[in-house]
């Protein structure tokens, strides 16, 4: 048993991450099961076709895998998340020795990663849930790295994780222990909640570009400008998308408009119901997906309720972009409040300076917006209370309005755009309308009220009638 570390399953992120371990010269052990006629040899094969993975081994057979490996054990599991996991961890067990680690790198529901953490230390043996982000490019060349469980066995893993993590502006590793039980795997939800609302504000405003009338590769010229200030990944790939051409014709005129997904942007819309977060901006972004779903309906609504032809829409470019950065704030705030509110009610002690900072490099949702959050939060754990941040909500918020109520106006949908100014008018209202809504519930059911006029809290109750 001479491998240190132990990757089970050679999908697209398994096998990135294996190859990206053995660039950084750990000698690892794979596994991938051997289903016949489907998935046959796969590692044996994934081995000899990638020289540096020549002083890797490669199994099909779980004991041999497992005795493969130095003690205590590092295995990391990249499977398709839910029932899965399960079958795996019953499959290892009876190999596995006290202090032995799994690592769930998977994007797996954050209560199920507490459960398999409490249920495994019932077996000695340790559990970390952890986010893993960058998609197969990522996992290949440093992907951020989002693991929780018992900080002890972290350290026994650590210098293999950070390692093949990326690399923050001072080359540090994006990967920090994040905290525990399954606190991991809920920012990695976060994570990719916040990634739905940017992918579904870039859509929007390609969208708004296009009916000022702009081809693909006007588009991407225009989002090309827009680096230097709103510089990201998604938006560095999204300037690549509208570039593309197959023949004449732009790729991306011809994918059909269902927008797919697999399940975090609505795990992370539960959380926000449960915790009692406004998360209405993922919310919104996943409710986009659900309804670009209804092709047909729409097809069909559409031939019953015609659209204003969009003549001469009052907008720039630069409001449009300053509509999409006023957005992204806004983005950010709701996606880092739920995780804020989430490690108070779960005292989880998280450090959202520390998650910014992970998440700087690696990452889906990088940013240079990221970077600044990463010294904002060490000030302030809500970023419209910080100078620099208001001060440019100011600045894009008259823009923000002209081009959410021009896209109303011309019948442009623009949910996240409009949602975004929706909840900042809420968030930002001193004296809001849910007086109504307390009057009414005391009204038909006697729910009760607090007084402006009465400080001790105390609840009342009007007979209406
Ligand atoms: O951080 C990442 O690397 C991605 O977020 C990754 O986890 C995956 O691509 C998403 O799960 C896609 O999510 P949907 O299928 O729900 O869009």
């Amino acid at each position: 048993n001479t491998s240190e570390f132990g990757l089970f399953g050679l999908g697209v992120m398994g096998k990135s991450l294996c190859r990206n371990l053995a660039n950084n010269g750990f000698k690892i052990s794979m596994f991938n099961r051997h289903v016949s006629g489907i998935e046959e040899d796969v590692a044996k094969n994934f081995k000899a076709h990638y020289p540096e993975l020549s002083q890797a081994a490669a199994f099909d057979d779980i004991a041999s895998f497992v005795n493969s490996l130095q003690q205590p054990r590092k295995i990391m599991l990249m499977v398709n998340a839910g029932k899965t996991i399960d079958y795996v961890i019953e499959d290892l067990l009876p190999h596995l020795s006290e202090n032995d680690i799994l690592i769930d790198g998977g994007n797996s529901n954050y209560k199920k990663t507490k459960e398999r953490f409490d249920y495994l230390k019932t077996k000695g043996v340790q559990f970390i849930g952890t986010g893993v982000s960058g998609g197969e490019e990522g996992a290949l060349k440093g992907p951020s790295i989002m693991p929780s469980g018992n900080p002890d066995a972290y350290q026994k893993v650590a210098p293999f994780l950070e390692t093949i993590a990326a690399k923050d502006k001072n080359n540090l590793p994006c990967c920090t222990y994040v905290g525990p039980e399954g606190s991991g795997h809920f920012i990695k939800m976060v994570h990719n909640g916040v990634e739905y609302v940017e992918m579904q504000l870039l859509a929007e405003v390609a969208t708004i570009l296009k009916a000022l009338g702009q081809n693909p590769d006007e588009i991407s010229n225009t989002l090309e400008t827009w680096k230097d200030s709103a510089s990201s990944y998604l938006l560095e790939i999204t300037t690549a998308i509208f570039k593309k051409k197959e023949g004449d014709d732009w790729l991306v005129n011809k994918i059909l408009d269902k927008a797919g997904n697999k399940g975090t942007g609505n795990w992370t819309t539960i959380a926000s119901a449960e915790l009692g977060v406004p998360s209405t901006l993922i919310a919104s972004a996943l409710f986009s997906r659900y309804t670009s779903f209804y092709k047909e309906e729409r097809l069909e609504l559409h031939t019953h309720f015609e659209k204003t032809i969009t003549s001469q829409l009052q907008i720039s470019t630069k409001d449009v972009l300053e509509a999409y950065q006023f957005a992204r704030i806004i983005n950010h705030y709701q996606g880092f409040k739920l995780i804020d509110e989430a490690s108070n009610k779960m005292e989880w002690n998280l450090n959202l300076s520390e998650i910014a900072r992970i998440w700087t490099n690696g990452c889906i949702i990088r940013s240079t917006l990221m970077e600044e959050l990463v010294d904002i939060f060490k000030d302030t754990t809500n970023i419209l209370t910080n100078p620099q941040l208001i001060a440019l909500v100011n600045q894009y918020k008259p823009a923000t309005k002209k081009v959410v109520s021009q896209c109303v106006l011309n019948d442009i949908t623009s949910p996240a755009l409009a949602e975004a100014i929706q909840f900042f008018n809420g968030i930002t209202t001193a004296y809001a309308s849910a007086n109504v809504i307390q009057a009414q519930r005391d009204y038909f059911g006697a729910h009760t009220y607090q007084r402006l006029d009465d400080t001790s809290g105390k609840s009342h109750h009007t007979n209406w009638n």
